[in-house]
C-alpha cells in the first residue's frame, strides 16, 4: 500500500497526458520529466512531447493495442483505466494491479475535444457529433472519482501548480479534492453542452422549446451582499459574455443592485441604432435619449429628470467621448456601461473615486432566450427583439386624427422603442428624440399616464408625444394625456374597447397610431 504524508501528499511518479488544447504542453512535459515523472500519452500529444525532446511512452505501446477508428478508441483500455481507478489506499487494489501487471497513474492531465467551438463554427451535424469526446471524459471522471489516489488537471491554467507539486512531494489531499471538483465541473459543462445540442437539434417535438434544457455558469464574483445587506449574493456567468463578463476599468466593486440596473440600462441603450444614452434608477429609465453624438444624447437623457439621475446607472451604445465624460463627471453617478471609452474620457471619469466604469462590447453571441426564476422552476422566453414587428412606423395603422408630420412621427418611433425599457404599465412622453416624462411600474395604465405627465411638467408635456407599452383598456389614460396637451400617441391597439378609445382620441384632436405589437416588461 502506498504511503502518504500527514497532509495527504502523494508523490507524482507517473502521469497520463492526453490534451486537445496543447497550450503549455511542452513546458509541462519538460518540467515533469525533470522532476522524475514518467509520461504516458496519446497520439498527437505524445508526438508534441517527443518533438520537445522529452521521453514519453505512447498509450498504444502501453496497451499493446493501436489507437483506432480515427481516434475514437485510444485510452479506452483496462491498462489505462485500472491504472487510473486503483484505490492506492487499499491493499487488494495494489495486489490486483501487481497480478495484472498494471502500473498506476498518480496524475492525469486531460482536456476535451472542442465540441462547443465546433457548434459555434456552424459545422454540419456529423462534424459536431465527431467532436463529442468519449475517452477524455472517461479518464477525467475516473481520475476525479479516484482523487484520494490520483490528481486530475483539466486546464493549462493549473500547469504551474502541477510543476510545483511535482517538485514538492505531490498535491495534498485537499488540493486533489479541489482539482476533482474542477474536473467534474469540466465534464458536467461538456455534457450539458452536448445534451442541449441534442435536445435542440435532434429531438424537437414541435413545441418550439426543448424538452430538456441545461445551462452551466461559473462564479465570476462573490458580491458584498444581495439586494439587501442581509442577503448574500454572487455573480455567475455563462459562455455568451454580456454584462456578466464586463471588464471593470475603474471604481469600487459592483454590487448586486448595480448589476441589475446596469443590465436594464444596457438593454435600454441597445434599443437604438443611433447614439443613445439611458439613465437608470431601480431598473427603470429616468432618462433616455438619442442624439447626433453620445454627449448630446447624454445631455438630453439627463435633462429628463435631473433629480432622479443623481446616483443613477448610465448606459451608452457607443464609445464614451471626452465631451460626454465631462458632463457625466458633473453628476454623482454609480456606474457607466459602455462598449468603449475614448482615452481622454477614461481619464476624466477615472478621477471620480466612486464611479464604476464597465466596458462591455456589443454581444457577440446575443442570448436568443432569457430565463426568469420562479419558485420550483424557471420561465424561458424569446428575448424581446431590438427590431421587433411594429417598430417601423411604415407598418403602423393610423387609428385617429391626421397623419403625423415627419418630426412627430420620428418622436413617436423613438418613444415607442424607448417605452419597452420601462417597467409595465409604461407610458413614456417624448420630444425631440428624448424622453421628457416617464410613468412606470403602475398597476393601472391611467396612473402611469398621470405620472408621466406630472414628471414631464405642464410645459414639457404640452406638444409632446406618448407611447404606451400595451393597449389602453379605457379612454381615461388618453384623456389624461390629451388634457396635458400630448399631440400624438402610439400604442399596440387590440383592446375590446378600442372603438371607445379611438372615438375619444379623435374628438380630442389627437393623432393615434396602432403598432399591433405589445411590449410588456416586468
Ligand atoms: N477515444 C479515446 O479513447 C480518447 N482518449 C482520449 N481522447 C481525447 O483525445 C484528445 C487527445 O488526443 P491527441 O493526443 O491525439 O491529440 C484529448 O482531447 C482526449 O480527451 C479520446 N478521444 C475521444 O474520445
Amino acid at each position: 500500500m502506498s504511503t502518504t504524508t500527514d497532509d495527504g501528499r502523494r508523490p507524482l511518479r507517473r502521469a497520463l497526458i492526453s490534451v486537445y488544447d496543447k497550450t503549455g504542453l511542452e513546458e509541462l512535459a519538460k518540467a515533469l520529466h525533470d522532476a522524475g515523472v514518467a509520461l504516458v500519452s496519446t497520439g498527437s500529444t505524445a508526438g508534441r512531447i517527443a518533438d520537445a525532446g522529452v521521453p514519453v511512452t505512447k498509450v498504444e505501446d502501453l496497451t499493446g493495442f493501436p489507437e483506432c477508428l480515427d481516434g475514437r478508441v485510444k485510452t479506452l483500455h483496462p491498462k489505462v483505466h485500472a491504472g487510473i481507478l486503483a484505490d492506492r489506499r487499499r491493499e487488494d487494489h495494489e495486489r490486483q494491479l501487481a497480478d495484472l501487471g498494471i502500473e498506476p497513474f498518480d496524475l492525469v492531465v486531460s482536456n476535451l475535444y472542442p465540441f462547443v467551438e465546433t457548434v459555434r463554427s456552424g459545422a454540419e451535424p456529423d462534424e459536431v457529433v465527431e467532436q463529442i469526446d468519449i475517452g477524455g471524459p472517461s479518464m477525467v471522471r475516473a481520475a476525479a472519482k479516484n482523487h484520494p489516489s490520483v490528481a486530475i488537471v483539466v486546464s493549462p491554467d493549473r500547469y504551474a501548480d502541477v510543476v510545483t507539486a511535482a517538485t514538492s512531494g505531490g498535491f495534498t489531499f485537499e488540493e486533489r479534492k479541489r482539482l476533482a471538483a474542477e474536473a467534474f465541473a469540466h465534464t458536467a459543462s461538456y455534457d450539458v453542452a452536448v445534451a442541449s445540442w441534442f435536445a435542440n437539434q435532434y429531438a424537437p417535438d414541435g413545441a418550439g422549446f426543448p424538452a430538456w434544457t441545461g445551462a452551466t455558469w461559473e462564479r465570476q464574483a462573490v458580491l458584498r451582499y444581495g439586494e439587501n445587506p442581509h442577503q448574500g449574493a454572487a455573480l455567475y456567468r455563462h459562455w455568451r459574455g454580456g454584462l456578466a463578463a464586463a471588464k471593470q476599468l475603474h471604481g469600487k466593486e459592483m454590487s448586486y443592485n448595480n448589476y441589475v440596473d446596469a443590465d436594464a440600462a444596457r438593454r435600454a441603450a441597445a434599443t437604438f441604432e443611433q447614439p443613445a444614452v439611458a439613465v437608470i434608477k431601480h431598473a427603470n429609465p429616468c432618462g433616455i435619449a438619442v442624439g447626433v453624438d453620445v454627449a448630446e444624447a447624454h445631455r438630453r437623457a439627463h435633462a429628463c429628470d435631473p433629480v432622479s439621475a443623481y446616483g443613477g446607472v448610465i448606459a451608452v451604445n457607443a464609445p464614451v467621448s471626452v465631451a460626454m465624460a465631462e458632463q457625466v463627471a458633473e453628476v454623482f453617478t454609480e456606474v457607466v456601461v459602455a462598449p468603449a471609452y475614448e482615452p481622454g474620457a477614461l481619464e476624466i471619469l477615472g478621477r471620480k473615486k466612486n464611479i464604476r466604469l464597465l466596458e462591455v462590447p456589443a454581444d457577440e453571441f446575443p442570448d436568443p432566450v432569457e430565463f426568469r426564476g420562479i419558485s420550483g422552476g424557471v420561465l424561458m422566453q424569446q428575448v424581446d427583439h431590438v427590431n421587433a414587428p411594429g417598430d417601423d412606423p411604415g407598418t403602423w395603422t393610423l387609428a385617429a386624427g391626421d397623419p403625423a408630420p415627419d418630426d412627430v412621427l420620428a418622436d413617436l418611433a423613438f418613444a415607442w422603442r424607448a417605452s419597452r425599457s420601462v417597467k409595465s404599465n409604461a407610458i413614456l412622453l417624448a420630444r425631440g428624440g428624448a424622453a421628457v416624462g416617464v410613468g412606470m411600474g403602475q398597476v393601472n395604465r391611467v396612473d402611469s399616464c398621470r405620472l408621466a405627465v406630472e414628471r414631464a411638467g405642464a410645459d414639457r408635456a404640452r406638444g409632446s408625444v406618448a407611447a404606451s407599452d400595451a393597449f389602453f383598456p379605457f379612454p381615461d389614460g388618453p384623456q389624461v394625456l390629451a388634457e396635458a396637451g400630448v399631440r400624438a400617441i402610439v400604442q399596440p391597439g387590440g383592446s375590446v374597447r378600442d372603438d371607445e378609445v379611438v372615438e375619444y382620441v379623435r374628438s380630442a384632436g389627437v393623432t393615434m397610431y396602432f403598432t399591433g405589437t405589445r411590449h410588456f416588461f416586468h
